[in-house]
């Protein structure tokens, strides 16, 4: 990419905050929502099973978080993976064929939206002229340790065996597909070490990949990725690539969440993206979650602003969150949003 590539990267999401009204709502948990709805996700694939079974229900789960007011939904390919669809049985060709799916049903529920915006068009009129509410695709990429099942995205442990390039090879294809697919942006998302944030780094560099992405990581505590490695460390690793337009924190607790913006804000000016969990404790064996005796972590909806003070201005929810979240957040940024 050129020159002018690069610029219209930078200020890709700076132009769709402004668009919004200086602070955009990301969706809520989407697995969570799935599973509200009568999925079953006890499988390797854990929600990208219903890319396979249930596509209507994914379509269904986008809607219901752009009727509470998202402004970027995340499609369902967290833990869709080539090789994890290899492993199901399927053909790589099929895999990649529901990774595109994925971004298309995100599409697809966004164009249902914007149409029924439009029949219903008294709520969509500003100053007498027609509104649209800008809603921008996210195809998520979850870690290597997603695709193991065994909870590994809350350790960031992978052993010596698992290098940078290993990382890097894991990710290409799945990367290259989803840049390619329509959507608007990649969401690296629950990233939960160095190693991991140098892959994507490398990754999105040498494959020139054209869309812009953000990089989130799931945190242990104030200070660090849930491998013990430095979020300031992490961060600035991500601040180092043109193509990464944003930084933050997901699926963590929300009581760090005040403490990690500060940190992030100290290593770079991109805008700071947060979607915490409920802060409960996620249980691989059993793929449950079980409340957390650390603290609680209650109606997080009423710190957004606090948050938003603190530098970060994109908000969302992770695990265990619900469309009641994201419509909480919605009401408490009103005064932000356009
Ligand atoms: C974000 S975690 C709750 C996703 C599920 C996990 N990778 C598992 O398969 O158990
Ligand atoms: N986008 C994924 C993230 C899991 S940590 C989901 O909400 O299910
Ligand atoms: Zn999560």
């Amino acid at each position: 990419m050129g020159l002018e590539g690069k610029e219209e990267t930078s200020s890709f999401l700076r132009d769709f905050l402004d668009e919004c009204g200086g602070c955009a709502v990301i969706d809520g948990g989407f697995a969570t929502e799935l599973e509200r709805h009568g999925a079953d996700l006890n499988d390797p694939l854990w929600s990208a099973k219903c890319l396979l079974t249930s596509p209507h229900l994914v379509r269904r789960v986008h809607l219901d978080y752009l009727d509470a007011g998202a402004n970027i939904i995340e499609t369902a390919s967290y833990q869709a993976t080539i090789q994890g669809f290899e492993d199901h049985g399927l053909s790589k060709e099929e895999g990649e064929a529901l990774l595109r799916r994925s971004v298309e049903l995100a599409c697809e529920a966004r164009q249902i939206y914007y149409d029924r915006c439009i029949k219903d068009s008294s709520d969509f009129l500003r100053n007498g002229k027609y509104w649209r509410r800008p809603i921008l695709v996210a195809a998520s990429v979850g870690s290597y340790g997603a695709y193991l099942a065994d909870g590994s995205e809350y350790r960031g442990n992978y052993g010596d065996a698992v290098t940078v390039e290993t990382l890097k090879d894991f990710h290409r294809r799945r990367v290259q597909i989803l840049a390619n697919s329509g959507a608007d942006l990649i969401a690296f998302e629950t990233t939960p070490n160095k190693l991991e944030t140098k892959a994507y780094v490398e990754l999105v560099e040498e494959e020139g990949i054209e869309i812009p992405a953000w990089l989130s990581f799931s945190c242990k505590d104030e200070s660090s990725v849930v491998s013990g490695d430095s979020i300031l460390e992490c961060a600035s690793i991500a601040d180092s690539c043109k193509q990464i337009v944003a930084v933050g924190v997901n699926c963590t607790a929300p009581r760090f969440i005040h403490g990690l913006i500060s940190s992030i804000k100290q290593v770079t000016s991109k805008p700071i993206l947060v979607y915490p969990n409920s802060g409960e404790t996620y249980d691989a064996e059993h793929k449950t979650w079980v409340k957390s005796c650390e603290g609680k972590d209650e109606d997080f909806v009423s710190y957004v602003n606090k948050w938003r003070d603190a530098g970060a201005s994109l908000f969302g929810g992770c695990c265990r969150t619900t469309p009641n979240t994201i419509k909480g957040m919605t009401k408490a940024l009103s005064g932000n949003l356009l």
